[in-house]
């Protein structure tokens, strides 16, 4: 069978889908179901592709100056692994197959009779012999319940003997589809997975963005039959109108951001400064009366105005100039329980973060009977939980079997039944529609941007999408353009951000798209 080399590309990349394993699967068949290509190619392909990074990212390997043991499980994925002993074994490589089971699919049976070397069972293949690369080809998407203890046993065991672990389309013990570990067994981390066609959304989510290592998407000749997959997550990215078109300060919006009492200031004003270096044209500070001389002590560009109660606010929103509003940070939990309804009935776009979110722990239901789609929660986990109980339980709870829920799957049925956009925060920032179009901000893996757990990050991200929200974007993809340019802003800042750091970074962001 003659393979040619295929294009690889790493995980990132705004507007790439990320599929579930169902909608890889619906791919697969649909290509085979075409008679274009059969599952045994298609295995050789990915083989091959892996084999082929394996080799860019340990070249020595072909050397034959460290062996390479592949462990290979009963399905698919073992297939994979025998197609890469073999590739790996024509480059040179010394190779050393163990199986946990012999091959139970047709595809990989045919593969591992191609595979002529000797194999052995999995239990001697531990650490003592000296290895320099393992490759992890136990299970992947078929991955259905909790790896054995005495098989997580032995990646811990690899994993801590300093020899990097390779992953085929996913650390084994993984769930594909939620990035959680099944069971309760812990598993190391791998330096790199290789993965086919797309990534999933267990390389993304959960424990997956840290413990796939740096993540290879390698085409295996899949795209014709990607419609198959119907609608996937996508990537957070900056939206292509990010960079500010022609225009005076009110055709770019006017962002109201309804603070809290005195001393409790900061966090409305980091939301406000956000706003203002996200491109909103004006963006007005609301407080109420006692706050205002501490208020008008620290802002500049920032204008301020007084609410004291629901009914200034409503006598405010009468300026229609006015048409986007944050409320939560720093508000205060009676403040919020006033306001909030009377800013939902406004029916402008709006996001509710913080104070907004908790003041309705309660009768979270009183809360969703007044809202509207152009409406935003930014809830972290604690929060999400609070007006969540079910969903956020969900999450908590442990799981043996496979697909385990994943944040995606929470953050969809919390948008549905809030009837609103909702945004649950973390290093996987997770977005979704009350119709369920998702966007994911991954700030892990080579991603990773875990400056941001800084106090007030969360306030300066309800700033930056209430301004985007004011630019005009479209809820969703104010909340994810918002979530990128969060984590972009950090990433470009590094170590030592805290939360003022971020809005002042934005410039540098803005620049490096315009170039
Ligand atoms: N889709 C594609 O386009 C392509 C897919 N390809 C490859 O196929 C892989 C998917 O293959 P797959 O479906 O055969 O599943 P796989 O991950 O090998 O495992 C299933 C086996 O493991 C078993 N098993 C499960 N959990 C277990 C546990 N905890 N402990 C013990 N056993 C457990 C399970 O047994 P069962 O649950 O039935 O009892 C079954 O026997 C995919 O990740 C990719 O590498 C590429 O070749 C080409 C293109
Ligand atoms: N380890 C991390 N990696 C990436 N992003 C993170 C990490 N921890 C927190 N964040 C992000 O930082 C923000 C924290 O928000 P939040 O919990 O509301 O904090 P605060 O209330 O202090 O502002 C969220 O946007 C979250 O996604
Ligand atoms: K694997």
């Amino acid at each position: 069978m003659s393979i040619k080399p295929k294009r690889c590309a790493g995980i990132l990349g705004a507007g790439r889908e990320i599929l579930t394993t169902r909608q890889m699967r619906a791919v697969e068949q649909a290509a085979m179901d075409s008679g274009s290509v059969t599952g045994l190619q298609l295995m050789e392909r990915a083989g091959a592709t892996a084999a082929e990074q394996l080799l860019i990212r340990w070249p020595a390997l072909a050397t034959g100056a460290g062996a390479v043991l592949i462990l290979c499980g009963p399905g698919n994925n073992g297939g994979d692994g025998y197609v890469v002993a073999r590739h790996l074994a024509r480059k040179g490589c010394q190779v050393r197959v163990a199986a946990m089971a012999p091959p139970a699919t047709r595809d990989a049976r045919a593969a591992a009779a191609e595979w002529t070397g000797p194999v052995s069972d999995l239990a001697p293949a531990g650490p003592g012999q000296p290895i320099a690369l393992c490759v992890d080809a136990l299970f992947g998407t078929g991955l259905s319940r909790a790896l054995a203890p005495e098989i997580a046993g032995l990646l811990r065991a690899i994993g801590a003997s300093g020899c990097p672990i390779a992953a085929l389309d996913m650390l084994s013990g993984l769930c594909a589809d939620s990035g959680r570990v099944l069971g309760d067994q812990p598993l190391p981390e791998a330096a790199l997975t290789v993965t086919f066609h797309r990534p999933k959304l267990g390389h993304v989510l959960g424990d997956g963005g840290t413990l796939s290592g740096r993540v290879e998407t390698c085409d295996i000749g899949l795209e014709p039959w990607q419609t198959a997959a119907g609608d996937s997550a996508l990537l957070a990215g900056p939206a292509p109108a990010l960079l500010k078109r022609a225009g005076h300060k009110y055709s770019h919006g006017h962002a109201l951001i309804l603070g809290g009492g005195p001393g409790k200031g900061g966090a409305a004003r980091l939301a406000a400064r956000a706003a203002l270096r996200a491109g909103a044209g004006l963006v007005t500070l609301a407080v109420p009366a006692e706050a205002m001389p501490e208020n008008a002590a620290r802002l500049d560009a920032i204008m301020l105005s007084t609410i004291d109660e629901a009914a200034s606010l409503a006598w405010l929103l009468r300026d229609s100039r006015l048409n986007a509003l944050c409320l939560g940070p720093g508000l205060g939990l009676a403040r919020a329980r006033a306001l909030v309804p009377e800013a939902l009935r406004a029916g402008r776009p709006l996001v509710l973060d913080a104070d907004a979110l908790s003041a309705f722990a309660d009768g979270p239901d009183v809360l969703f009977a007044q809202m509207h789609r152009a409406a935003i929660l930014t809830p972290h986990e604690g929060e999400f939980a609070r007006l969540f109980p079910d969903l956020g339980r969900m999450l908590r709870d442990g799981r043996d079997k496979g697909p385990a829920p994943s944040r995606l799957d929470a953050v969809r049925m919390a948008a549905a039944r809030a009837g609103a956009t909702v945004l649950l925060k973390g290093p996987d920032t997770v977005i979704s529609t009350a119709e369920g179009q998702a966007r994911i901000a991954a700030a892990t893996g080579a991603q990773a941007a875990p400056w941001l757990a800084t106090a007030g990050s969360g306030d300066v991200l309800s700033g930056l999408i209430t301004g985007l929200l004011a630019r005009g974007f479209a809820p969703l993809d104010a909340a994810a353009t918002g979530a990128w340019l969060h984590a972009e802003a950090a990433r470009r800042f590094g170590p030592g951000l805290i939360a003022e750091d971020l809005a002042e970074t934005l410039p540098q962001v803005f620049r490096s798209l315009a170039d």
